[in-house]
């Protein structure tokens, strides 16, 4: 079976119909530490990662910025000092997709 972060994104529509929470709740068992939060009625995932100091956050927060332009599907990202909160949803379709889960994925590949 493939590694999640190996899937290959789809481009979605706007008529693409979002993950139900039970297909969404399926995908997260294949990621460790994402949770899945609702914000107007949204589903998004969400992460937090630790680091040692600002510029620790700064070099993580470019490094998703890569992958987001690689697959042209961008995160909301807040960089604090010791921190950076990664949140996925796929704006289009006002809910959670499959790319979503792939790029939680190679975003904990950049956290290592
Ligand atoms: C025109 C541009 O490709 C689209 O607006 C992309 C940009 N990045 C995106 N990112 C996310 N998370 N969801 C989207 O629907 C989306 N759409």
């Amino acid at each position: 079976m493939t590694a999640l972060a190996e899937h290959t994104c789809e481009p979605c529509s706007k008529n693409t119909q979002p993950l139900s929470q039970d297909e969404a709740l399926e995908w997260l068992k294949s990621l460790s530490q994402w949770q899945i939060v609702e914000h107007d009625g949204i589903m998004k995932l969400s992460r937090s990662f630790t680091f040692r100091d600002f510029a620790s956050a700064l070099a993580f927060t470019q490094c998703v910025g890569d992958i987001a332009e690689q697959a042209g599907h961008h995160p909301v990202i807040v960089t604090e000092w010791g921190k950076a909160t990664v949140t996925w949803w796929s704006h289009a379709i006002k809910g959670l997709h499959l790319n979503d889960f792939i790029l939680a994925a190679r975003t904990d590949e950049v956290a290592e």
